[in-house]
C-alpha cells in the first residue's frame, strides 16, 4: 500500500525536481509573508508548470481574502487551495464555488478537544489536514516542524480522509505512519537544511523512510 506524500514550502527547481523524483503525489507552495518558505505567485506558477501532470500543486494560504487568492489561483493555477487559517465553514464553501477547485482545510491539533471542530467541516472541504498546534509566540501558523500526540486521531470518525503534518521527518515517520493509519502525509521543515531550506538528501531520505513503512502496513 502507498501513502500519498506531500512535500510542501518549495521555493527552487532542485527542490520540486527531489519531490518529484521520490514520487510526491502533491507539492506545495507558501502564500505567507512571515514565513521563511513564502514565494510570489509568479515563482510559484514557473514551478508549478515543471510539476504539470507529475504531482497535483497546492497553494497555502492563511485567512486570505478573495484579492490574493484571485492572484495566486492566476499565477499558480494550483490543483488545490489549502487553507491554513480560521477559515469558517462558510468561508470553504464560498472558496470553492468562486475558484471551482478542492479546498483542503488544516486544523490545529494539540488535544482531543481540538477535533470537535473537525466534523463540521466534513462534507465542506474536500480533505482535512490535521497539524500541530503552533508554540506560544510562534509566528506561523504551520511549518513549526512540532508533532502532536497522534494518538488522538484515534478519536476520528472512521473513513475521514486526511492529511497527517507536523513535525515529520525521515525519523519519526514510520511510527506517524504504522501508528496512525494516515491515509495521507505532509513534510516541510523535516526535509529543510536550514528554515525555508530544502535539502534534497533529505527530501530523498524522507522518501526512503516512507517506502520502508509502507512495507509494515497490511496489505
Ligand atoms: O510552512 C510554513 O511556513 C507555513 C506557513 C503558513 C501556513 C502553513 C505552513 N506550513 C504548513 O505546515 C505544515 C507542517 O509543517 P512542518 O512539517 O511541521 O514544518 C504543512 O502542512 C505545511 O503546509
Amino acid at each position: 500500500m502507498s501513502v500519498p506524500v506531500k512535500i510542501c514550502g518549495l521555493k527552487t527547481e532542485e527542490a520540486v525536481d527531489a519531490a518529484l523524483k521520490g514520487g510526491a503525489a502533491y507539492i506545495g507552495f507558501i502564500f505567507f509573508p512571515k514565513s521563511p518558505r513564502n514565494i510570489t505567485p509568479r515563482d510559484a506558477g514557473l514551478l508549478a508548470e515543471r510539476a504539470r501532470g507529475r504531482a497535483r500543486t497546492v497553494a497555502v494560504t492563511v485567512n486570505a481574502d478573495d484579492a490574493l487568492l484571485d492572484e495566486i489561483v492566476a499565477g499558480v493555477k494550483p490543483d488545490y487551495l489549502q487553507l491554513h487559517g480560521k477559515e469558517s465553514t462558510e468561508r470553504v464553501a464560498q472558496i470553492k464555488e468562486r475558484f471551482g477547485l478542492p479546498v483542503i482545510k488544516a486544523f490545529a491539533i494539540r488535544e482531543a478537544a481540538d477535533l470537535a471542530a473537525v466534523r463540521d467541516y466534513v462534507g465542506v472541504a474536500d480533505q482535512l489536514l490535521f497539524d500541530a498546534k503552533p508554540p506560544p509566540g510562534a509566528e506561523l501558523p504551520g511549518g513549526n516542524g512540532v508533532a502532536f500526540d497522534w494518538s488522538i486521531l484515534s478519536g476520528l470518525d472512521g473513513g475521514i480522509d486526511y492529511l497527517l503534518s507536523g513535525g515529520l521527518n525521515a525519523g519519526n515517520i514510520s511510527e506517524a505512519i504504522i501508528g496512525t493509519g494516515a491515509p495521507a502525509i505532509d513534510v516541510s521543515s523535516g526535509v529543510e537544511g536550514a528554515p525555508g531550506e530544502k535539502d534534497p538528501g533529505l527530501i530523498a531520505g524522507f522518501f526512503e523512510a516512507v517506502r520502508r513503512a509502507e512495507q509494515r502496513l497490511p496489505a
